[in-house]
């Protein structure tokens, strides 16, 4: 089913940022042009910038024309692009948005429906949300809904307190977590796999399942983000969010239906039981690491990246085993690794199914879910090997969904800013879900903390990160999938 046309008066507060640039604006660029936004949507961009309006739809334009599945601009998109210069610390600045809001909103007709995406950094949520409602922005007739990025915070403690700050001007159903995977349409395919596939969920549990991964190697390395990088390391940038929203959608349970309450119920009650680690389990099942420059010299050590502290111990890699506390999964690691200049690029997911009566082929049977590059789902399998007596041959069974005419994939933002307009938070983490991310988060940093500085750096740029990651699996009799190139 095609998505419905949406529209409305996006206030977008960091627009002259990062996110705004790389992401936002290409993703709004190509709703427009895939015909999803209707004629009365209009974006006013705020920053402290003192851009023109002319100004600023240049800086769209490069920003789109340099963005995910660019094909041509379409210049009409501009006419619905305006820019009022606002420093959220100032509600006299909010008087002039509202007038802004007003004659935009009359202009585009853009029904009473509000949409405010806080591409900005937490420490100005608070003054935001309420000169929001001071300037009688968030009074205006009609629907408003927030945005907030990830990682929502920096501790459990720190997002209950952003959460009571947003609650002074949105109910819970207009506040909009983001995180980006779940927008992917590949990390979306896990749940529908299962769902329509009732012999994967056959096999979807300790009897038949060895271990499962989520592998999400990065080769970039922290660059120009060391300031924001720093402050929150590979574990609050990937696993907190990203990797345990994808988590989610392997251990939950099947709701009855595909139905968001069902989803974000399931979904929270997985998260739920997965183990708090104490001290001595953090240090026997987490990992962590942090890059030296590379031998050829395209990489720095980390430590001399731009806004590091020359003696930072943040960590740029992390590997960790995870459990969950239920019939189901009990006995099944779940391996999980993430980090910066690494030699491999790929996100995937691989359930390892159980081998024969505990014999050893040359390869397990494994069900792998590629999400970027995004594949779909492919499957390892032992087959005869034709030149030889019964004996096995490794094959492998994977659509790539080109191959059905669907070649088109949208970028997860353009899924979320979509579903954001329309209404739906399927897609988006619940604040039970966000919670309980933190709990498990916060148990391994508060050992940390207790703990000595790590001896870093300990992994070169451009290797598979620390040694120490693969002992965690091989003391199990188990291996990393590891994948320079993905050719299968
Ligand atoms: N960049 C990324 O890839 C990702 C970012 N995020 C999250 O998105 C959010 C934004 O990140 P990012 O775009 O990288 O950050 P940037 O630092 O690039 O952008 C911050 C934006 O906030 C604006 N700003 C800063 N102070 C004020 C103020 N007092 N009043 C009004 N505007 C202000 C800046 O504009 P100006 O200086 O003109 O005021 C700028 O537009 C963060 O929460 C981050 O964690 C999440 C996932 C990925
Ligand atoms: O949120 C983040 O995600 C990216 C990885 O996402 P991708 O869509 O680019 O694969 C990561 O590089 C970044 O550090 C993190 O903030």
């Amino acid at each position: 089913m095609s998505k419905v046309e949406v529209g409305g008066l996006i206030v977008l507060f960091g627009a002259t940022g990062d996110l705004a640039e790389r992401q936002l604006y290409p993703a709004f660029h190509q709703l427009y042009q895939r015909g999803q936004l209707t004629e009365d949507f209009a974006i006013i961009g705020a920053a402290r910038t003192q851009f023109t309006e002319n100004e600023f739809k240049e800086h769209v334009r490069k920003a789109v024309e340099a963005g995910s599945n660019f094909t041509e601009f379409e210049e009409a998109f501009l006419e619905h692009i305006y820019y009022q210069p606002a420093d959220n610390t100032k509600v006299q600045d909010f008087e002039k948005l509202m007038t802004k809001i007003k004659e935009v909103s009359t202009t585009h007709n853009t029904s009473n429906r509000y949409l405010y995406y806080y591409s900005i950094a937490p420490s100005i949520y608070d003054e935001t949300t309420v000169n929001l409602k001071e300037s009688g922005i968030t009074g205006l007739t009609g629907e408003h809904r927030v945005v907030v990025e990830k990682p929502f915070g920096y501790s459990l403690e720190s997002a209950k307190e952003y959460y009571q700050i947003l609650k002074k001007s949105f109910n819970d159903e207009e506040i909009f977590l983001i995180d980006h995977f779940p927008g992917m349409d590949f990390v979306q395919n896990i749940l529908a796999t299962r769902f329509y596939n009732p012999f994967i969920e056959g096999i979807w549990n300790n009897k038949f399942i060895e271990n499962i991964q989520i592998n999400l190697p990065e080769r970039l390395e922290v660059g120009d983000r060391g300031a924001f990088y720093d402050e929150n390391g590979a574990l609050l940038d990937m696993f907190q969010n990203h990797i345990l929203q994808i988590l989610s959608f392997i251990i939950m349970d099947l709701p009855e239906e595909l139905e968001k309450d069902a989803i974000h119920s399931e979904k929270h009650a997985a998260l739920s039981q997965i183990p708090t680690y104490s001290k001595e389990e953090v240090k026997e099942f987490v990992v962590r690491g942090q890059y030296s420059a590379d031998a050829e010299g395209e990489y720095n050590h980390y430590r001399d990246e731009p806004d590091v502290a020359k003696d930072s111990s943040t960590e740029t890699y992390i590997a960790i085993q995870l459990s969950v506390d239920n019939e189901r999964w009990e006995g099944v690691p779940i391996y999980v690794r993430t980090g910066k200049a690494l030699v491999e690029q790929f996100s995937s997911v691989d359930i390892i199914l159980k081998e024969r009566n505990g014999d050893s082929n040359d390869t397990p049977s494994r069900l792998t879910f590629y999400i970027e590059p995004g594949k779909g789902l492919a499957m390892v399998l032992n087959q005869k090997d034709i030149e030889a007596n019964m004996e096995p041959i490794t094959t492998f069974i994977g659509p790539d969904q080109n191959t059905f005419g669907k070649g088109y994939v949208p970028t997860p933002y353009e899924n979320l800013l979509h579903d954001a307009l329309e209404g739906d938070n399927t897609l988006f983490s619940s604040w039970e879900e966000v919670q309980e991310q933190w709990r498990i988060t916060d148990a391994i940093k508060e050992a940390w903390n207790d703990m000595s500085d790590p001896d870093f750096p300990n992994y070169q740029a451009t290797s598979f990160g620390p040694s120490s990651a693969d002992r965690l699996l091989t003391r199990n009799n188990h291996e990393w999938i590891k994948r320079v190139n993905i050719k299968e």
